[in-house]
Order: C-alpha cells, then sequence, then structure tokens
C-alpha cells in the first residue's frame, strides 16, 4: 500500500515552497544514477566493501566506480537508473513509462527517499505524498483510522489537522465500515483506495504514483483522475503507469526510460505515440530475462476482419488471430481507439479467462457494443494481458481501421462495453 514519507532527499519545508510562485521547481533531478547488482552473494559482499571504504577513505569503492564509467562497474552490478535529468513544477503532471525493469520504480523509490542515489543529485522542495508498493507505508497490525493519523503525522501534519481530513479520507477510502479493524485484514484494493486517499488529502507539494492504482477497480482509478486532477492546481505529481490511456489523460509531459536511461522527454502527445509504436526488441539482454516469457510466447497476431463503417450505437465486430509457442492464460483485454490525430478517445477492458493454446490458431472475437464517437475515422489497438495484467501477453497496434459516420459529440473517458469470444 501507500509510502507516505517526507523525502530524503534535500527537502525544504513546505511552508517555504508555498511562498514560491505557482510556477516553481517542486523536483530537479541532475545526473540521477542507481547501480544494483543481480547477484545476492555478490551484492552483500559489495555492500559490505563499501561501508568499508565509506569509514576508512572519503570515497566509497562503488560511488568512485559510479562516477568513471559504466565498464568500471563490478561483476554482476548494472545501472537501474543512469545519466537521469529533469526539473517538474508546481501544476506539473510527469509520467514515467517504459516497459518492465525499464527503472521507473527504482526512480521514484530515489525521489522518495527509500533509496540512495550512487549518483546524481534530488532536490525536493515540500511535502511528499507517495503510492508506491502495495503493503507498505501502513502497519497492517494498526487500524485503518490509526493508521491515518501515522501517515499524516509523518508527513508533518497536527492531530487538529488529521481531525479536520479524517472523514474526508474515509469517505473517499470507502472504508467506512472496516474504519477500526487492522490494516492486514483489507482486501488490497480497499489498501490502495486509503492509501491514495491519505496522500492525496494531506495536500502534497509533490505526489508520486506508482502502477498501484491499477490495483483498484475501473471506477476506483477514475475517482482518482479526477482527484489528481484537482491536486494538480497545487502540487506537482510524478506518475507511472502501464496505463497508456491513463497518461494520456492526466500527464503534460512523458519520460519514456528503457534499460534505465531516458530514450525520449517531452510531451505527452509527441511521444507516447512513438513510445507505443516503438519495437519491442530495444530493450536490453539484462531485461530480456524478465521479459523473454511474454514477449517471445507469440508468433503471429493478425487481423482477420474488422467492421469498417459504423453507425453510432452499431457494434463493432473485431477478428485476430494469435498463435504462440507456449500455452498462455489471458485475463484482460483492452481494446483502445484513437482518432486520426492519434489521440486515445476511448478503450473498452474485457476481463476474461482465455486459454491460448500451444501452437495452435486462435480466433478471437471482440464485440464492442453501442458504439458511440464522433464522425470520422478510427484506429484499434488491442493489447492482451495476464498475471493480474503484470505481463503483456501481446500488444497489437493499428489492429484495424474503421469509419464513423454518426455526427455525435464525443465523450471524455468514454469505455463501450465489450465482449470477447474464442
Ligand atoms: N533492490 C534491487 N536489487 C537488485 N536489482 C533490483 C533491485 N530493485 C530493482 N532491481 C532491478 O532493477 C531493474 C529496474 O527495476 P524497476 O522496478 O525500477 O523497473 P520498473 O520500470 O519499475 O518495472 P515494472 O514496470 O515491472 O514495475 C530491474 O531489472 C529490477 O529487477
Amino acid at each position: 500500500m501507500s509510502e507516505i514519507l517526507e523525502s530524503n532527499a534535500v527537502a525544504a519545508s513546505s511552508s517555504e515552497a508555498s511562498t514560491h510562485s505557482d510556477s516553481e521547481v517542486l523536483v530537479r533531478v541532475e545526473n540521477l544514477g542507481k547501480v544494483f547488482c543481480r547477484d545476492f552473494k555478490k551484492s552483500l559482499l559489495y555492500g559490505l566493501q563499501d561501508s568499508m571504504g565509506d569509514l576508512f577513505s572519503a570515497k566509497s569503492d562503488k560511488k568512485q566506480r559510479a562516477q568513471d564509467s559504466e565498464h568500471k562497474l563490478r561483476p554482476g552490478e548494472f545501472w537501474a537508473n543512469k545519466d537521469i535529468n529533469f526539473e517538474l513544477r508546481r501544476g506539473e503532471c510527469l509520467g514515467l513509462i517504459g516497459q518492465n525493469g525499464a527503472g521507473k520504480t527504482t526512480l521514484l523509490k530515489m525521489l522518495n527517499g527509500l533509496i540512495k542515489p550512487d549518483v546524481g543529485k534530488i532536490e525536493m522542495r515540500g511535502r511528499v505524498g507517495a503510492l508506491i508498493a502495495l503493503g507498505a507505508g501502513f502497519n497492517p497490525l494498526l487500524s485503518g483510522r490509526e493508521n491515518i493519523y501515522v501517515n499524516g503525522s509523518v508527513l508533518g501534519l497536527t492531530k487538529i489537522e488529521i481531525d479536520e481530513k479524517f472523514d474526508d479520507i474515509v469517505e473517499f477510502a470507502e472504508v467506512r465500515k472496516s474504519i477500526d479493524s487492522p490494516v492486514q485484514t483489507y482486501s488490497s484494493g480497499m489498501q490502495v483506495r486509503l492509501g491514495f486517499a491519505i496522500a492525496s488529502s494531506m495536500k502534497p507539494d509533490v505526489l508520486i504514483l506508482d502502477e498501484i492504482l491499477a490495483v483498484g477497480d475501473m471506477e476506483f482509478q477514475a475517482k482518482c483522475m479526477i482527484e489528481i486532477s484537482k491536486n494538480l492546481a497545487s502540487c506537482a505529481v510524478v506518475f507511472v503507469s502501464h496505463q497508456e490511456h491513463l497518461v494520456q489523460r492526466i500527464c503534460d509531459r512523458v519520460l519514456w526510460l528503457e534499460a534505465g536511461k531516458i530514450v525520449e522527454s517531452g510531451p505527452t502527445f509527441s511521444v507516447l505515440p512513438k513510445y507505443i509504436d516503438a519495437p519491442r526488441n530495444r530493450i536490453s539482454s539484462e531485461q530480456k530475462e524478465t521479459n523473454l516469457e511474454k514477449l517471445d510466447c507469440i508468433n503471429i497476431v493478425e487481423l482477420v476482419s474488422c467492421t469498417l463503417e459504423v453507425e453510432s450505437g452499431d457494434n463493432l465486430k473485431l477478428e485476430i488471430l494469435i498463435n504462440a509457442s507456449s500455452r498462455v492464460a489471458i485475463e484482460t483485454f483492452y481494446i483502445a481507439f484513437r482518432d486520426n490525430t492519434g489521440k486515445f478517445v476511448a478503450r473498452s477492458t474485457i476481463s476474461c479467462e482465455v486459454i491460448i493454446e500451444a501452437d495452435t490458431n486462435t480466433n478471437l472475437k471482440f464485440q464492442v457494443k453501442d458504439l458511440r464517437l464522433k464522425r470520422g475515422s478510427y484506429m484499434v489497438d488491442t493489447y492482451a494481458y495476464s498475471n493480474g495484467e503484470k505481463s503483456l501477453v501481446f500488444q497489437f497496434n493499428s489492429a484495424a481501421k474503421f469509419l464513423m459516420r454518426s455526427m455525435i459529440a464525443s465523450q471524455v473517458d468514454y469505455q463501450p462495453d465489450a465482449v470477447i469470444s474464442v
């Protein structure tokens, strides 16, 4: 669940921060780098060597190596983040995008002060609210009520200030009935709801949100998106998500990470489409280890058919052929619709249990019901996830194109119902 901590990085007090102008820089990151070691035994040994180095010399071995160059890394070590630079101002929302293992959470953890950078500098101004890992930040034995007070105090709020916010937090998190039960009895969705409610209600200057919001249901996600937009008036947000439609919706800028390094940063409308369309072979061999199964199990994803023209309220039919080298279970499909400028305008979510047998052609037949989009041509992207949406089984961008003939106005966050049959 949430981790709500003051940043260990260079932090100014929130009162100091609030005296700055609206466009003030709240986060400044310069040449940031973090080295990890994949081999557990070696990492213990290196840790010991570095501590000894810190004790007996001004600069530890690890820092010296980190500041030299990549080939000086010790066996087993790699850069989880390298050469990261950015600034974030009040009122801005920065999206961190990248495949599994790209280094997004590592960067968030450094911003939140949970781990220390090996090189570079982080400057944070004001109060930091964060929702990073499920189960962290709460004492599982304490009740929801007690955890609200503990987290509020950690953020520097007085009891009276927390009292004032208490009802809003409980109402937003929808945990009124369980507020006096230990947090360890909460479902993961309840923990995330409470964590988010605390982090956002404490009026942070910087709000750090990891993919964890994905644990909540769609309704709660939509509520969070509205809350984040409200918060943005007074704070800066760093938002990690694999759900591109959410990034598209709330982030002004994105930082695209691969193998710990920035591939590109800039306005969401310019960087996100490039990320979505990028071939997925740009990851390092380091990360291929983690992604091999999900990337390599698909032999073919092909369009079989798609309705070419749709009147408002019609069903859209889409059929895709898929062939995998190993058996794979798909739990969630997303069907996303992009207009002719590439902007995401709607998406359907299908929760299911579809088994793709190895080396067998499987036809996936989707039906998006009662589709209502404004007149124009649209691209359809399909995404398939397994393992609680942790693994991307396949991503089929620009799978099909169709024409919408109606003249109706567009809707915000439109999510038409859809079904799948095999
Ligand atoms: N404490 C650690 N020790 C060693 N390696 C680590 C540690 N924490 C993370 N890593 C590795 O660092 C790399 C970056 O991990 P990180 O969690 O930052 O990626 P991510 O982009 O957040 O991935 P995901 O999208 O799957 O959450 C991965 O290869 C991961 O296995």
